[in-house]
């Protein structure tokens, strides 16, 4: 079993770096409630240490050709493979997600960003453009310079390569804040990038607070932000950002909505419902937390659901029979209890969970809520908890109007067997990643982000290349230069 304490609480130049006099940050098992290590907020000069890190370390990296820094990017996908284990252990302590998923679904997945944009960094070509008289334009693909990573709590190994993966294979260097409330796991990823080969100061972690991530965002020396939070932490980095013409990536929250017609596989419909409200206990931004049922179907697929949801397995997460987790904190789970006592004030009709489960640590039961309106506050705000809502509807039309009529518009999906509609649908949906009979798959392949309140720019795939670098281009004249005098 992996010691979860940290060899310092920073990351930088290559190398673990500590300062006791930063805000002492405990970081607490969520299945029991324990203090399992303690890190310290980065202090002002740690921070700064740290952009001169990335700074001084860009030119060269930026220099390696991309099939180098491809290798290095590659070397560390393997090692993280390697040690899936250990690191899955580290992130089920760092946020008490079960084992059975972060054995499958976080290590892994950084390795798959790290391996498909380490093969991606030396196909990274600008274009020739021919123009008359035999004069053209070639264009240069160049790195933004030094980015800021900063992450959510949910997915910290994940969030730290999907976001380093794509920088480093630009060319660029990376100082990455991870979320307060699971500082380990960002720190493990820096130091498999040094075993791997990659040059000091090339990536680094500093931990802390909100401050410390708006001390980085508000640097000279930083081209480009990339955050994954929530709407209202976003709109002030945005904005900070914004005040320095910085590049940004925003990952925000969301209230996806999940269409279910009549003639849909309920088996399969109930099984993405489950998978896009209580995998991680509720707590993935892209969650189809407004599950939109045809009324002919309601009844049966309610009862389904809840004979489903019986057969799930709350225990230790470490345990890997265990399939139903703790919520991050008890802070979030009182959160998510607040929204379930404003759902059954607002006359929502409980059939399943609603409690908090009778053991030690931060469980929730999984909650479903039938009978829910469009004004009610559970179906309006983000949750980020296991609370899904049930609504009811009967025409395609109008649930297509309902479905989009949020602020948000992270992901969205839909189950029928009907073809037509489900593009229908999907092309309908004002959201920027979508689902068609399935719900919450995210491979690196595929383009991931919002529209609307939900985020702006694209993780993953080749679109994230275009996040990440900037295009120059270069004029070059065969001929003579005709001036007016
Ligand atoms: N779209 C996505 O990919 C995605 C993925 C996971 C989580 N999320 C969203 O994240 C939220 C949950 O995560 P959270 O509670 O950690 O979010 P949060 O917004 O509270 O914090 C996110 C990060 O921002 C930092 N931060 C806070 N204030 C800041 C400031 N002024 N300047 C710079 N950094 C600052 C925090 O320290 C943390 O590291 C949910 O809304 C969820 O939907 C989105």
């Amino acid at each position: 079993m992996i010691d979860p304490k940290p060899t310092a609480s920073h990351f930088i130049d290559g190398a673990y770096a500590e300062d006791d006099s930063g805000t002492p940050i405990p970081v607490i098992y969520a299945a029991t409630g324990e203090e399992i290590a303690r890190v310290h907020a980065a202090t002002p000069a740690l921070a700064d240490r740290a952009i001169a890190a990335a700074k001084r370390a860009q030119p060269e990296w930026a220099a390696m050709s991309g099939t180098e820094r491809g290798r290095i990017l590659r070397r560390a996908a393997d090692m993280i493979r390697e040690r899936n284990r250990e690191l899955s252990e580290l992130e089920t302590l760092d946020t008490g997600k079960p084992l059975q998923e972060t054995l499958v679904a976080d290590a892994t997945s950084g390795a798959d960003a790290l391996e498909y944009f380490g093969g991606l960094a030396g196909a990274l070509t600008g274009e020739h453009i021919q123009l008359p008289g035999g004069d053209f334009v070639y264009t240069r693909r160049e790195a933004l310079g030094v980015c800021v990573g900063i992450g959510a709590w949910n997915y910290p190994t994940q969030i730290a390569c999907w976001k380093a993966a794509p920088a480093l294979a630009c060319g660029n260097t990376m100082v990455f804040k991870p979320s307060e409330t699971t500082p380990l796991c960002a720190l493990k990823v820096a130091e498999i990038l040094k075993e791997a080969g990659l040059p000091d100061g090339v990536f680094n972690v500093v931990n802390g607070a909100g401050e410390v991530g708006a001390a980085l965002v508000g640097d000279d020396r930083v081209a480009k932000v990339s955050l994954t939070g929530s709407v209202p932490t976003g709109r002030k980095v945005y904005q900070a950002a914004a005040a320095g013409m910085k590049h940004v990536t925003m990952e925000l929250g969301g209230k996806s909505p999940m269409i279910v017609f009549e003639d849909a596989d309920i088996e399969n419909a109930i099984s993405g419902a489950i998978l896009g409200n209580f995998y991680s206990s509720g707590q993935i931004c892209s969650n189809g937390t407004r599950v939109f049922v045809h009324t002919d179907i309601k009844e049966a697929f309610l009862s389904r659901l809840a004979e489903r949801i019986g057969t799930a397995v709350m225990g230790d997460p470490l345990d890997e029979a265990t399939n139903f987790g703790p919520m991050v904190s008890e802070g979030q789970m009182n959160i998510a209890m607040n929204y379930i006592a404003k759902g059954v004030e607002e006359g929502a009709r409980l059939v399943a969970g609603g409690k908090r489960a009778d053991r030690g640590g931060w469980y929730l039961e999984p909650t479903v809520f039938a009978d829910v309106t469009d004004d009610m506050t559970i179906a309006r705000e983000e949750i980020f908890g296991p609370v899904m809502c049930v609504l009811d509807f009967t025409d395609e039309d109008e649930v297509m109007a309902r479905a989009n009529a949020t602020e948000y518009g992270l992901a969205a999906g839909v189950f029928t067997r009907d073809l037509a509609r489900a593009h229908r649908v999907a092309a309908g949906f004002e959201a920027g990643t979508c689902y068609i009979n399935t719900y919450n798959d995210a491979p690196v392949e595929a383009p991931f982000g919002g529209v609307k309140a939900s985020g702006v720019g694209r993780e993953n795939s080749k679109e994230a290349i275009n996040h990440y670098s900037e295009v120059k281009s270069v004029y070059v004249r065969m001929g003579d230069v005709e001036a007016p005098f």
